[in-house]
């Protein structure tokens, strides 16, 4: 494991709100997509919040950890490698966005992680294409 993500734990619908401090109680049942728990490093974080993302080639990945005490039952996001990594590579991250999905409610960033699987490529080509013209 390299990290944990540190942040604010927030419910889809008040991300940008009423944020939630992350040591809430999370317990184990089935969310609905409304409830469902969102991570939000905006304000509040640990150094996992510089991860850059890259597009389906990067080499971490997430994974939810149980931690659990006798009366609590926690999530910490955890962060694996997946492959070996190189003294002084950058660890990277796919944070999972849809590029082309114009109603996210915050602006995206232009992508430029160089993968070959970029998603946001396309868009990225036809900016340029536009911008040179
Ligand atoms: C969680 S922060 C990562 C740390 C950030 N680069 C910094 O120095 O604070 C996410 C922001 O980093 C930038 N970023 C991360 N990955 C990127 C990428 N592949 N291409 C362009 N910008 C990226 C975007 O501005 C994004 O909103």
């Amino acid at each position: 494991m390299k990290g944990r993500c540190k942040g604010q734990l927030a419910t889809k619908l008040k991300m940008h709100g009423y944020p939630v401090v992350l040591d809430a109680d999370w317990c184990l049942k089935v969310v609905n997509d409304e409830k469902a728990l969102c991570l939000d490093a905006t304000f509040y974080g640990n150094v996992a919040r510089f991860i850059n993302h890259r597009c389906l080639d990067a080499n971490m990945i997430e994974i939810p950890v149980k931690i659990e005490t006798p009366d609590h039952h926690y999530y910490h996001l955890a962060f694996f490698t997946t492959r070996e990594v190189n003294a002084l590579e950058e660890l990277t991250w796919d944070y999972g966005i849809d590029f082309d999905d114009t109603d996210q409610p915050v602006e995206l960033f232009q992508c430029r992680c160089g993968s070959k699987f970029c998603r946001n490529m396309k868009r990225s080509n036809r900016s340029n294409s536009a911008a040179a013209r």
